[in-house]
């Protein structure tokens, strides 16, 4: 499967531009910026979901449609409102019904849980289940938004473990938005900075962190991997 490369990512509204961006995701690419850079607008953009009002204007080769549902997975941020609490799992399940009870196996949970209710499920449990359901139409690519920052610690290098076996068997592309550079760096190839809708500087994770060309990249890094145990 070749790369998504997007030239030019314009989100507008009216005439005020929010988004200004290009990339390419090859195998994996985190889109790291603080709040309120645009990472969600992008994926929302990419998803075809963007708020009313806001328009995009795209240049995008790749050799998949972009289907939200077909050829489009999405993670949303948090596992716990990601689902009504007051509806089955199973009838909560659209796409690909059928692959249900084969999906919660593939992501190491009881097909059984698919017949209970969302607050029955620990965090972790509704995190994969949400997971699965994404990767049930067989996505080419999958749109991650903070997926793990509800998660506490221990639980996200689960689910970050997780995401790349899956990666591995299911052979998807992912592009994960987020703030944490530390997940970031655990999940991803590579990595695109960006700051108020613009690109800082990207490249290969291992080089941008250990040469940050930008000093916003620096200052970045530092404030993530402050009182952290990573770097090690
Ligand atoms: N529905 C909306 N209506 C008006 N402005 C919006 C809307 N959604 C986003 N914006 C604005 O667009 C900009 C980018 O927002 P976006 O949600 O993409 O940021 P983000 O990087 O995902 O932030 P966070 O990490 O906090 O989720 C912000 O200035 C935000 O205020």
């Amino acid at each position: 499967m070749g790369e998504l490369r997007c030239r030019s990512l314009k989100i507008l509204r009216d005439d005020e531009l929010f988004v200004d961006i290009s990339f390419v995701i090859d195998r994996s690419l985190a889109l790291v910026g603080e709040s309120g850079s645009g990472k969600s607008l992008t994926l929302k953009a990419l998803l075809g979901m963007l708020p009313k009002g806001f328009r995009v204007q795209m240049e995008c080769e790749s050799d998949f449609a972009l289907i939200r549902g077909r050829t489009l997975g999405y993670v949303p941020q948090n596992p716990f409102t990601a689902l009504s609490p007051l509806t089955k799992i199973e009838d909560q399940w659209i796409v690909a019904t059928e692959k249900a009870a084969h999906m919660m196996e593939q992501v190491g949970l009881d097909a059984e849980l698919l017949k209970r209710f969302p607050p029955e499920l620990s965090g972790g449990q509704l995190q994969r289940v949400v997971i699965a359901m994404a990767l049930a139409s067989a996505p080419k690519l999958l749109l991650l938004d903070e997926p793990t920052t509800a998660l506490d610690a221990d639980l996200r290098t689960v689910v970050v473990k997780l995401l790349l076996e899956l990666q591995r068997r299911l052979e998807f592309k992912m592009l994960f938005v987020t703030h944490d550079i530390s997940t970031a760096a655990k999940l991803c190839d590579e990595i695109t900075v960006i700051r108020s809708g613009k690109v800082m500087e990207s490249g290969a994770m291992e080089r941008v962190l250990s040469h940050p060309a930008s000093e916003y990249t620096k200052a970045l890094i530092e404030a993530n991997f402050a009182n952290r145990e990573f770097r090690k």
